[in-house]
């Protein structure tokens, strides 16, 4: 190998592993990072590229579905990520929580019909089946859990479960079907997650990284 080949290697290697949100909040991160200066180019918005390098950024992106993220952080294979509380609180890995984005702001919540009333074998669908039972135990509530992908509103609608748990943004999904949010169970923002070895051997890195995020995030108003 030459010596050039050789260099641009071990640099690939040094690169910030970062495992981006594909969908929603990808916008909205990619927008913030830019923000903080790092030159994410405007044609990886609507790439099908899964890993693209950044090396002017000293960065390479992993495209991941967003509740992979603290998997792949959790295994190293990123250094670092940006996921949902919802889906760090659901999937539980062992990673540091950095610094919380501000971003894709929207709550957790238990939703039903405006009648619910209590049965005696309660069932609650949702995409966040460990949330779901720990709120339900930490209540005292015995309820069956009932795991679905998408579309949770439907449960309650068609009879599958009288309550679901699911995320509420601006609660058009519940007005559209005659839904009510019941009780709101905690808020919801992206969060910027760390692998632990990478953290201390990629410390400064990351570091700087954080310090310009927060630097964007400190400036808006609503952060
Ligand atoms: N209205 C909203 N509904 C759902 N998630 C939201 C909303 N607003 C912000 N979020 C945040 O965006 C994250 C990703 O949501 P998105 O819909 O892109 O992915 P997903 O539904 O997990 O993925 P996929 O569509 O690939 O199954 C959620 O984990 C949550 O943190
Ligand atoms: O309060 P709102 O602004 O209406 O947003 C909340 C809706 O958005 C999410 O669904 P998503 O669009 O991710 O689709 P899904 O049913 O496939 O989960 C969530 O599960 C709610 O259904």
């Amino acid at each position: 190998m030459g010596i050039l080949a050789a260099a641009l290697e071990a640099s690939g290697r040094d690169l910030l592993k970062v495992a981006m949100p594909k969908g929603r909040i990808y916008k909205q991160a990619s927008k913030l990072f830019r923000e903080a200066g790092l030159p994410i180019p405007s044609d990886f918005d609507d790439t099908r590229k899964l890993i693209i390098e950044l090396p002017e950024a000293g960065m390479s992106f992993i495209m991941a579905k967003p509740v992979d993220v603290p998997t792949y952080v959790e295994y190293g294979v990123a250094d670092i990520g940006i996921v949902g509380k919802d889906v760090l609180m659901e999937e539980n890995k062992d990673v540091y929580e950095l610094l919380d984005l501000g971003i894709a702001k929207c709550r957790m919540s238990v939703i039903g019909l405006p009648d619910w009333k209590p049965v005696i074998h309660p069932r609650v669908a949702t995409k966040y089946p460990n949330v779901a039972s720990q709120y339900f135990r930490e209540l005292g509530q015995q309820v069956e859990v009932i795991k679905l992908n998408g579309s949770i509103e439907l449960a309650p609608l068609i009879g599958l479960a009288d309550r679901i748990v699911d995320m509420v943004e601006t609660g058009q999904t519940l007005r559209e079907n005659g839904l009510v949010e019941m009780e709101s169970i905690f808020g919801i923002t992206s969060r910027l997650i760390a692998n632990r070895v990478s953290y201390r051997m990629k410390n400064e890195a990351i570091q700087s990284l954080c310090d310009k995020l927060q630097h964007v995030i400190g400036a808006k108003p609503n952060a």
